[in-house]
């Protein structure tokens, strides 16, 4: 079985969609190990997950394990992830669960890995930005060394901070971006575009099948409650009823996209023949202060709107183009803002020990 969907590996294209760019690689794909092919030994599907203890990585790993073909790895230093988030898989004779920082060689025998490890939050990816490029750069060359020794697919979860403080709009995979080098952001965004040529050259010069999702911004239930985004952040301080944080100047925008439907599209990148960059997001474009409009009239009508400073380099638009993720993966997402933050408050509440009002 090779990395593929349905074991086949068949239909595949290298570097589809670069504009023309011839990128052939000088060699074929690895082979995966010779048991993978065996006639007596009905291989279940092995899939790494790296930062699979974490948001995205945790529902993606929810939604591969419904699968009964799937074998289920994640490899996570639990820097921001968390055991929670996978305890109802802890103990599943398909479930395994490795502490393990991707900075460091792994040693597993997989067929696709879903390569989602780095701190995604501004506050946690600069706190210790050295260790945030190292884990971009150092990690994803571990990982693509991986994949090459077992011949394994390999999908990066890019970012759509590749597209730096953007001067088109919406950003399509054709926009090379508008990047700092040498900013408080750089150790993620730049560190995030080197994985990206990291990734195309194993593909060029060793045949490596890959897949890249330049992810927006995604939310829902399981973020941490003191993650430092600006939809939990909300989310949080709407249910404690404190005031609602809004960076200068708050006419910053962002798009949205839904877990669920994150996942979705996820999944189809990697067992389509794409290699991508896909930008994998949800059009939906809104102002910092329409946000906070939002999540106040949903959860608590009662607090106030603060302004706050801002952060450096902070992108001021945001928005996926998502064209070829529509024509390529089929995929668009289903869910509006307004009816996942509602999905996302009832899973803040419980953790927050906050019950909903019920009207008298
Ligand atoms: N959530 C978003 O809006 C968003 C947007 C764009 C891209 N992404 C990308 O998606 C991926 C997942 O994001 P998330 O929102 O789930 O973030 P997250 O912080 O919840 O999850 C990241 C996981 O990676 C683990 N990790 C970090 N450094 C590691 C290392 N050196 N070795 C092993 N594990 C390590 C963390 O412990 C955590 O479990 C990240 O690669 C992020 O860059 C996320
Ligand atoms: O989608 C992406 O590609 C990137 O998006 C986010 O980065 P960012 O958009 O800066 O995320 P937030 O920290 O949630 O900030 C979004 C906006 O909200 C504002 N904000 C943040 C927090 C807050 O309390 N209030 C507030 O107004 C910020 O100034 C910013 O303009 C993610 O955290 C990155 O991991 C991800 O790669």
């Amino acid at each position: 079985m090779r990395g593929g969907g349905g074991g086949t590996g068949g239909a595949y294209k290298y570097g589809s969609d670069l504009g023309g760019l011839s990128t052939s690689p000088r060699r074929p794909p690895p082979t995966p190990s010779p048991i993978r092919f065996s006639k007596f030994f009905q291989a279940n599907m092995r899939i790494l997950v790296t930062g699979g203890a974490g948001f995205i990585g945790s529902h993606l790993v929810d939604k591969l394990m419904e699968n009964e073909k799937n074998e289920v790895i994640v490899a996570d230093n639990f820097f921001t992830g968390s055991k929670d988030n996978l305890k109802k898989w802890i103990g599943h004779p398909r479930f395994e669960l490795i502490r393990h920082d991707v900075t460091e060689p792994l040693l597993v025998e997989v067929d696709q890995i879903y390569h989602l490890a780095c701190p995604a939050s501004p506050i946690f990816y600069k706190h210790n930005p050295v260790k945030t490029i190292k884990t971009n750069v150092i990690g994803t060359l571990n990982m693509l060394g991986l994949a090459k020794r077992v011949g394994a697919r390999i999908l990066l979860t890019s970012t759509s901070e590749v597209y730096g403080d953007p001067l088109e709009h919406p950003q399509t995979e054709a926009y090379w971006g508008n990047v700092n080098p040498i900013g408080v952001r750089s150790c993620y965004d730049e560190g995030k575009r080197v994985a990206e040529t990291l990734m195309f050259d194993y593909h060029r010069q060793h045949g490596i099948e890959i897949r890249i999702a330049r992810i927006f911004n995604t939310y829902g239930p399981r973020m941490n409650i003191d993650d430092g985004r600006v939809v939990s952040n909300f989310i949080a301080q709407a249910i404690r009823g404190e005031a609602l944080t809004v960076q200068k100047p708050g006419t910053q925008t962002r798009s949205f996209c839904y877990v669920a439907d994150m996942v979705n599209g996820l999944m189809k990148l990697m067992n389509g023949d794409n290699t991508g960059p896909i930008n994998i997001g949800n059009p939906g474009e809104f102002t910092m202060l329409e946000l906070a409009e939002n999540v106040k009239e949903l959860i608590n009508p009662e607090v106030t709107v603060t302004m706050t400073e801002n952060t450096p380099d902070d992108p001021r638009q945001r928005k996926p183009d998502i064209t070829k993720a529509k024509e390529v993966l089929d995929w668009e997402p289903k869910v509006v803002l307004r009816d996942g933050l509602v999905l996302m408050e009832d899973d803040f509440r419980e953790r927050l020990a906050v019950p909903k009002k019920t009207k008298a």
